[in-house]
């Protein structure tokens, strides 16, 4: 095995976890032989199905899209500042991995934070009165916003773009469109929430101000025929006001999609939601949208996030966002965890028999890429049980 890489060593030489892909293992009896294991772990790691193999659940759609979310939702959080040409390696690196969306930045304002405050710190020390006394001048909410997407433009301009993928960056507002459009961008994402309290907290203006931003966001962009996405954020529930009804995710939902986005984005920013939640919302939601114009955003807090969007799948929504490693959180969610891992999801598409196109072990390459770049164990129980096994 020499050359190989190691999360390819470890499948081939832990046989009971192919025992558990039912999806390579299910015919063989006995011993498998490495061009066997070969052929099963290329079908595990690329997501193709075999002729007449079929999904093994009811009401499942033939394919998902997974939006990568990564490089934004996933670095906006992390503790230390990634470096600009680490996120385009990153960048690169997905890009060679069957994603067909990869969410690259965000377009808001990044003024500067001094390098020896973290992220976290100022948020700590803006919550604490502390920072008057610390800081000088003092850090405001506005020269807060997400400093780690500092670097947008240098990002957007140098990652390679590559043919059949797609690179969608955050835009809150106008300015953040211009900047975004003049830095390469060729499709957005606003996003407004399910709550006024996080609303406030994350954009600092109400949930009706937002839209009217939202507004002239998706005006100005159908005149450059740009695509834009709409996220509502806190759909299962808020950091600050608790639980959020079905009926508020719709109105805002509905008020999005009206306005011209082609796909919403629905997020359980905390990971709060579980099954029964996600089903009451999706019923609500289903009514106004149809589910080929929506997608879900399940953070990871609670364990839920895959049971979530197993869930919306049954309900028709083939559209998840997920991010490697399960990176990220919102800096505005305290104590939310990251997305779901892109390596488990793809994991449990793989195993449902749905076709994403991805590919899963070069998703884990590119995951163990950015894990070491910002210096952290994995979220990924698939990366986390792949690499574990190969070193017993
Ligand atoms: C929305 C704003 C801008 C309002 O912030 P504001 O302070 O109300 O904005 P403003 O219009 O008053 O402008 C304030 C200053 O920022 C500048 N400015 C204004 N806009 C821009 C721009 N786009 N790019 C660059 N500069 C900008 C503007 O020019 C001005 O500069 P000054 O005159 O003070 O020198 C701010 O609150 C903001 O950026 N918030 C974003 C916070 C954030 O990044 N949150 C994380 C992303 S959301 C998320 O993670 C959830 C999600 C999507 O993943 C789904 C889920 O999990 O639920």
């Amino acid at each position: 095995m020499g050359n190989m890489p190691s999360a390819v060593k470890h499948c081939l030489s832990n046989q009971q976890l192919l025992w558990e892909h039912l999806w390579i293992a299910d015919s063989v009896a006995g011993e498998l032989d490495p061009a066997q294991l070969w052929a099963g772990l290329r079908l595990a790691v690329t997501g193709s199905k075999t002729e007449g193999e079929s999904s093994q659940l009811s009401g499942l759609p033939e394919y998902v899209k997974i939006v990568e979310v990564g490089p934004r939702d996933g670095l906006q959080n992390e503790k230390v500042i990634v470096p600009t040409d680490v996120k385009i390696e990153f960048i690169n690196q997905l890009s060679q991995t069957g994603l067909s969306v990869i969410e690259v930045t965000s377009f808001v304002p990044s003024k500067w934070v001094p390098q020896y405050v973290s992220f976290d710190d100022v948020c700590r020390l803006r919550d604490t009165g502390l920072n008057d006394k610390i800081c000088s001048p003092p850090l405001t909410p506005k020269n807060l916003f997400n400093p780690r997407m500092a670097d947008h433009t240098e990002v957007m301009k140098g990652i390679h773009q590559y043919p059949g993928v797609r690179y969608p960056v955050l835009t809150p507002n106008l300015q953040g469109l211009h900047r975004a459009v003049a830095a390469g961008a060729t499709e957005v994402s606003v996003f407004g929430a399910a709550s006024e309290s996080f609303s406030k907290k994350n954009i600092n203006c109400s949930i009706e101000e937002s839209m009217e931003k939202f507004e002239e966001v998706i005006k100005s962009a159908r005149h450059m025929n740009i695509p834009v996405r709409g996220y509502v954020s806190c759909v299962l529930g808020c950091p600050y006001e608790g639980s959020i009804t079905p009926q508020k995710v719709t109105e805002v939902s509905k008020r999005l999609y009206g306005m011209g986005c082609y796909e919403i984005s629905l997020g359980d920013t905390t990971g709060v939601g579980t099954p029964g939640s996600m089903k009451r919302m999706l019923e609500s939601v289903i009514k106004e949208i149809p589910p080929s114009a929506l997608a879900v955003h399940c953070h990871d807090t609670y364990g839920q996030a895959l049971a979530n969007i197993l869930t919306a799948l049954q309900m028709g929504i083939n559209v998840v966002d997920s991010a490697v490693s399960g990176l990220g959180g919102c800096p505005y969610a305290k104590g939310a965890s990251g997305n779901v891992a892109t390596e488990d999801l793809v994991y449990m598409l793989n195993g449902l028999g749905l076709n994403t196109g991805v590919n899963l072990y070069k998703v884990m390459e590119a995951g163990n890429f950015i894990c070491k770049a910002v210096n952290k164990t994995t979220n990924s129980k698939v990366a986390q049980a792949s690499f574990n096994a190969y070193l017993q």
